[in-house]
């Protein structure tokens, strides 16, 4: 069976280098280790060619580690493409984001210049869940259920919180909890999916809480309130938005005094916000589905059902995820549209690494911040 051929044109690719320099429109990006091999961080200069001024931008994510040198290449006016060298395939693509809606809004908050890295994810993963409703309904506990029927399937995002500890949480487990200036930091240094004030705290999603489970092959659960809900339908992360309704307001009332951690006080706070949390449940174009949690167990084989798991649906990844697991290290050599040539490196043979290989960028899907879900890898064994 032979496969069609495929022409790749060459493009510039800065290759093998300690620092690349790559040309989108009128500025060059610099990316690389700094001249002082001590010092373990990546620098980003941007040099403006019209001005023949050079910016150094804040530079948000989790960088990557860029040991030895890296190849680089545009994907668009929004992004570059920059393979690490001496690193397996799925550890070594990494993206950094120039242009994306992301960085926009983080330069119009930042009032500079901003990039942010993003790592390459070979194949999509499945759409994280996120639950919400007001306090007491029972998200913790349908999402505690399904956690312990389907522990290879699903994982929770752990949230942090600024709230004290319930007798029997345990930090790093149900929340991360922390304190107020340290959240405050994290968030402004773009480390946050989002955030809210809830019932007089600080509660927020980091982007590692969702990517960690993701990255697992898992699919996350968010528990959060429905302005959390909000921000993430704003976000880039593709998700499965439910509501969850008490059957009652008299009945929610007494499940939050039953649950017995509240004080008075807060539990009328909690049932205040309630109010205004079931008058949003029906915003046009938040929740993709109301679920009632009359009878618990009803309404987790409804929970079950709209999550399809009666079907016996398998991920297709796999297809694309055999030749990422490659140990073998690429480097990036030419571009066609959207898919991008690499080659193995030079001894690399002794790691299986015969083929060139096509890495197609055409359905990148929503991940995070921080993660760039959906890249598609082929062999390709002549062309
Ligand atoms: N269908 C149900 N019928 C009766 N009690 C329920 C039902 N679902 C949950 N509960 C109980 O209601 C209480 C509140 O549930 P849970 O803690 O899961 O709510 P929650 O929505 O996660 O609240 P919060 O937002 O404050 O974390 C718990 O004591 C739980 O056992
Ligand atoms: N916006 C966010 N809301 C969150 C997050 N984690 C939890 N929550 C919501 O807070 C309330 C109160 O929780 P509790 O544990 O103090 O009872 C509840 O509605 C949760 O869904 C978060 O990361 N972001």
């Amino acid at each position: 069976m032979g496969e069609e051929a495929v022409e790749f044109s060459v493009e510039k690719v800065a290759r093998d280098c300690k620092q690349s320099a790559v040309d989108v429109g009128d500025r060059t990006y610099v990316i690389g280790r700094s001249d002082d091999d001590s010092k373990s961080s990546i620098i980003v200069k941007i040099l403006d060619k019209l001005t023949q001024t050079w910016a150094v931008p804040t530079v948000l994510g989790t960088q990557p580690t860029l040991t030895k040198s890296q190849s680089a290449i545009p994907v668009n006016d929004e992004k570059i493409l920059i393979i690490e060298k001496g690193v397996p395939l799925n550890e070594s693509i990494w993206f950094l984001e120039i242009d994306t809606p992301f960085v926009k809004q983080q330069r119009k908050i930042k009032g500079t210049e901003v990039v942010s890295w993003s790592k390459g994810i070979i194949g999509v993963g499945q759409k994280p869940v996120v639950i919400s409703g007001p306090s007491g309904v029972g998200k913790g506990t349908l999402s505690a259920k399904l956690m312990k029927d389907y522990p290879s399937k699903f994982g929770f995002s752990v949230s942090h919180t600024t709230r004290s500890p319930r007798e029997k949480e345990i930090d790093g487990v149900h929340y991360h909890f922390t304190e107020r200036s340290k959240i405050e930091k994290d968030i402004s240094e773009g480390k946050f999916l989002e955030f809210a004030h809830v019932h007089g705290n600080v509660y927020g999603t980091s982007i590692e809480a969702v990517e960690s489970v993701t990255d697992e092959g898992k699919r996350c659960i968010l528990d959060i309130d429905v302005q959390g809900a909000r921000s993430v339908r704003a976000s880039s992360l593709e998700a499965i938005f439910i509501f969850v309704c008490p059957p009652s307001f008299k009945e929610l009332e007494k499940r939050l005094r039953a649950r017995g951690t509240e004080t008075e006080e807060q539990i009328q706070k909690r049932l205040r916000n309630a109010r205004a949390e079931l008058d949003q449940s029906n915003s046009p174009g938040l929740f993709d589905h109301l679920l009632v949690n009359d009878d618990l167990e009803t309404c987790y084989e409804n929970l079950k059902k709209l999550l399809s798991l009666d079907d016996d649906h398998e991920d297709s990844d796999d297809l694309f995820i055999k030749d990422g697991k490659q140990s073998a290290s690429y480097c990036i050599v030419s571009k066609h549209d959207s898919e991008f040539l690499l080659q193995p490196e030079t001894n690399e043979a002794k790691n299986g690494a015969t083929s060139l290989l096509a890495l197609d960028l055409s359905s990148l899907s929503g991940g995070a911040p921080g993660r760039t879900r959906g890249l598609k890898i082929r062999s390709i064994n002549s062309f």
